[in-house]
């Protein structure tokens, strides 16, 4: 047996888990887990649900068994097969933490990705990939160059096939244009529980503003900068006598936890875009 994943939204009314279920039951899926939520304000219904089908039955004959209920319902949908591990380029600049955890934890087996590549401006990881034997771009960039390399890096993430980019503190802003062509498929982790603190230096703002508490936030990329749907947050204490170079310190792990849960959650498909939020069926 193997197991699908498949997660749809559409507008809510009566009758859509029984649709669902019996067009998974009619092509011979057995449903091992189910979730689904209603936004009451915007009318949206949002299901994930995992079945198991025969080992020898295609994805692509599912989805064409599915596709008249999605057409019944306009359904926004996706199935995947659980054990294919997508394809993920991890971009970074100077600040390798949040790299060096995503390799560890891929490493150890609890990032279940296919890594394609890290890519950055800088050349300062490039040894720390080939340590880990895998691919290194070093796509220098400036504000004259940046839509050559972007070009290029667009390039290699269709080359690579690429599911998935996460900026593990990649500290370029994407262009309006990369940013709607990648659109659902950039992970950022911002050090700042947003929305506070927003852009460059979170850490130095909120030493400023005298916070009692430090975060992070893992969210979808988007062109409006650090305002992307929110996948993961977390908090941590901090108090009067930390300069913002104490703060950062204590901030990178949460960076690193942060970051790690929201790549988890998406390479499961248990993120669904809510226009500008997300529903995340853990
Ligand atoms: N289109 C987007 N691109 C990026 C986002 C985003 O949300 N949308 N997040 C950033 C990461 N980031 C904070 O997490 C961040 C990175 C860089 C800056 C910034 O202002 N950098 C330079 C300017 C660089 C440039 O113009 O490209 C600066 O320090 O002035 C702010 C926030 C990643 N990209």
């Amino acid at each position: 047996m193997k197991t699908l994943v498949l997660t749809l939204s559409c507008a809510d009314r009566m009758g859509i888990v029984a649709a669902v279920g019996s067009a998974i039951a009619a092509q011979g899926g057995n449903i091992v887990e189910s979730g689904q939520y209603v936004d009451r304000e915007n009318g949206r219904f949002f299901m994930r649900v995992c079945c198991e089908v025969e080992e020898s039955g295609s994805l692509e004959a599912f989805r064409k068994g599915f596709s008249p209920v999605g057409a019944e319902y306009s359904m926004r949908w996706e199935v995947h097969d659980a054990a294919v591990k997508p394809r993920v380029m991890i971009m970074v600049s100077q600040q390798g933490h949040c790299l060096n955890d995503l390799l560890y934890r891929h490493g150890t087996g609890q990032l279940p990705m296919e890594l394609t590549s890290i890519l950055s401006n800088h050349d300062t990881f490039r040894r720390r990939a080939e340590h880990e034997g895998v691919p290194f771009h070093h796509l220098p960039v400036t504000a004259a160059s940046k839509a050559e390399q972007e070009a290029k890096l667009l390039e290699l993430i269709r080359e690579q096939r690429v599911d998935l980019v996460i900026l593990a503190r990649y500290m370029q802003i994407l262009s309006d244009d990369l940013s709607k062509a990648l659109s659902g498929r950039v992970i950022n982790i911002h050090h700042s529980f947003l929305p506070s603190f927003k852009g460059a230096r979170p850490y130095h703002q909120a030493h400023k503003r005298g916070v009692k508490l430090i975060g992070a936030t893992a969210h979808y990329v988007t062109a409006a900068l650090d305002e992307g749907p929110i996948i993961e947050q977390d908090v941590q204490r901090v108090d009067h006598s930390m300069t913002a170079e104490d703060m950062a310190a204590i901030g990178r792990d949460t960076e690193c936890q942060v970051l790690a849960r929201a790549v988890r959650l998406h390479l499961e498909h248990r993120v669904l875009l809510n226009d500008d939020r997300t529903v995340v069926f853990h």
